[in-house]
């Protein structure tokens, strides 16, 4: 072998190994523990995010175990999972979403991708009022209106005296979708119409979910996705085609408000789009561009659907498994609520204790997005008990909190009775721990609403529908990975409706 191609072969080793051990010893964040190969790649985040297909917490579990409160989990990127850490990161100011996740949505310009605090803050400044408690009280009738069609839907496979087993983890979802997309545009795509709950835009998303890690990769895709030209998307199966047709709906309804703008006053009831399209004093009196509109349009169906759909499957099933609980529930509603067919509101429901702790253990058990949400420090800063340089990239997953056996003991257990017969210092301990609206200045914007629909649906489903689980085994809901939202194990919520009490339309 000559010189040269020694030269050839030894340089990149040399600069390779050397790249390496800095990585390993010397960098900013190399006093930190963490597996080396997360140290060295982002490939080792890959790994667990694409190839383990959502594994990346199990794997986050075993590292705090192994290391401790903090570990290293990339080239730059550090994780916690400290309670302490946990308020420093999503409460402070001077640390901003980090872009790479954020990027890989559909949801451009929207307020959950925006990166820069201002921009957040604009598009916030113009949403609030239509987020705020007085405004939810109005929607009231709307989430009402399909809460009464769930559970019309519901009834039918009772009459019908075949009692077939019913998907509520796609019913739930299907009365949260139709929720959020009336607010949006007063119209829906009537998603609690569809057979057996199964509208091919909900089942396509559902599916979509579990490879949606692929896009923080490989970011080129989205844009190959939203492009796709109509024919190629034709010889997709139907529910692979549930992208082009949610983009569909959401532009033809944008576009018809953009050609007639009467149309936001004819509706009956004030509607997000109306908010968003009339030239708004807090917005300077723009209107946002068309892609920022079809992003947020996304964005808002996406985050407004699932999760509460999600608590709401989760808290089901938890509640039907304990006969005890489901007791307890069902006494309290009839106690307050005797005449079935008397209208029941949200400001009573949230005053009861016991329908208030099953909301509050089936949050905490479902998580809503499990996610580690990734921040950047803008400066260097103190995070829990550690010093953390400048441009860092930190998180920790809400579930380091839900289910931590310190604050929550038997955190795995479905215990509404923890939120009664705490003392005030415990409870106000477990109040301080739960977050699955995140906290801070990018905390849920959609937080009342979905404060608002979890009352209700649980408080109508439980006091309204006789329901037993179906085909239910001791290891459903209880374990997950992670695609943002959770993605469980085991058999899907499916229930016999035994009855239904009351009137139904
Ligand atoms: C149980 C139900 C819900 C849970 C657990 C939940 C949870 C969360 C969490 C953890 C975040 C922070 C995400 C991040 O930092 O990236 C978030 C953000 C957001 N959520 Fe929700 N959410 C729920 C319901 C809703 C509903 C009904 C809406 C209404 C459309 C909504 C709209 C939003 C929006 C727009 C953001 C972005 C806020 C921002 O970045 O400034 N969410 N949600």
């Amino acid at each position: 072998m000559d010189i040269d191609s020694k030269t050839y072969i030894g340089l990149p080793v040399v600069c390779l190994t050397t790249f390496i051990l800095f990585r390993i010893f010397f960098d900013k964040l190399s006093v930190y523990p963490g597996p080396w190969t997360a140290r060295v790649t982002k490939g080792y985040r890959f790994y667990y995010d694409v190839v383990q297909s959502g594994g990346l917490l199990d794997e986050l579990h075993r590292l705090h175990k192994k290391f401790g409160l903090v570990v290293r989990i990339g080239p730059n990127e550090l994780h916690f999972s400290d309670p302490k850490a946990f308020f420093d990161i999503y409460s402070h100011s001077n640390l901003t979403k980090e872009p790479t996740l954020y990027n890989s949505f559909p949801f451009h310009e929207a307020s959950i991708s925006y990166i820069d605090p201002v921009d957040a803050s604009t598009r916030r400044d113009l949403l609030n009022p239509m987020f705020s408690r007085s405004s939810i009280l109005k929607l009231q009738p709307v989430i009402q209106g399909k809460i009464d069609k769930l559970i019309s839907r519901i009834s039918t496979s009772h009459d019908e005296g075949n009692c077939k087993p019913i998907d509520m983890h796609m019913a739930y979802r299907s009365a949260t979708m139709d929720i959020i997309t009336s607010y949006c545009f007063a119209d829906t795509f009537d998603a609690l119409d569809a057979p057996g709950f199964r509208h091919p835009i909900l089942v396509g998303l559902q599916t979509g979910v579990t490879s949606s890690w692929i896009l923080k990769y490989m970011p080129w895709m989205l844009h190959a996705i939203e492009n796709a030209p109509d024919w190629m998307v034709d010889c997709l199966p139907r529910e692979h085609q549930f992208f082009r047709d949610l983009r569909q709906f959401s532009s033809s309804q944008i576009d018809g408000y953009a050609l007639d703008p009467t149309l936001l006053d004819r509706a009956d009831q004030p509607t997000i789009f109306h908010q968003l399209m009339v030239p708004n004093i807090k917005a300077q009196g723009h209107v946002p561009s068309r892609r920022s509109l079809m992003g947020e349009t996304m964005a808002l169906l996406a985050a407004g659907h699932d999760t509460v759909g999600g608590v709401c499957t989760v808290g089901t099933f938890h509640i039907l498994k304990n006969p005890a609980v489901h007791t307890q529930l069902v006494e309290e509603l009839r106690e307050v609520w005797p005449d079935v067919d008397s209208p029941m509101g949200y400001q009573r429901l949230e005053k009861l204790t016991y329908l208030t702790a099953v909301v509050k253990e089936s949050l905490r058990l479902a998580h809503g997005i499990v996610s580690n949400l990734p921040r950047v420090t803008g400066v260097d800063m103190q995070i829990g008990d550690h010093y953390v340089p400048k441009n860092t990239v930190v998180s920790m997953s809400v579930i380091f909190m839900h289910l931590n056996p310190d604050i929550f003991p038997e955190p795995e257990r479905f215990d509404p009775d923890r939120w009664l017969r705490a003392s005030s210092e415990r409870l106000s301990d477990m109040n301080n721990n739960l977050w699955p609206f995140s906290r801070g200045s990018r905390m849920c914007l959609g937080i009342t609403l979905a404060w608002c629909e979890l009352y209700l649906i649980f408080a109508h489903i439980f006091r309204r529908t006789n329901m037993e689980l179906s085909n239910a085994s001791e290891h459903d809901y209880t374990t997950f990975r992670d695609f943002f939202v959770p993605v469980w194990d085991g058999n899907r919520l499916h229930v016999v409706v035994k009855g239904v009490e009351g009137s139904v339309e």
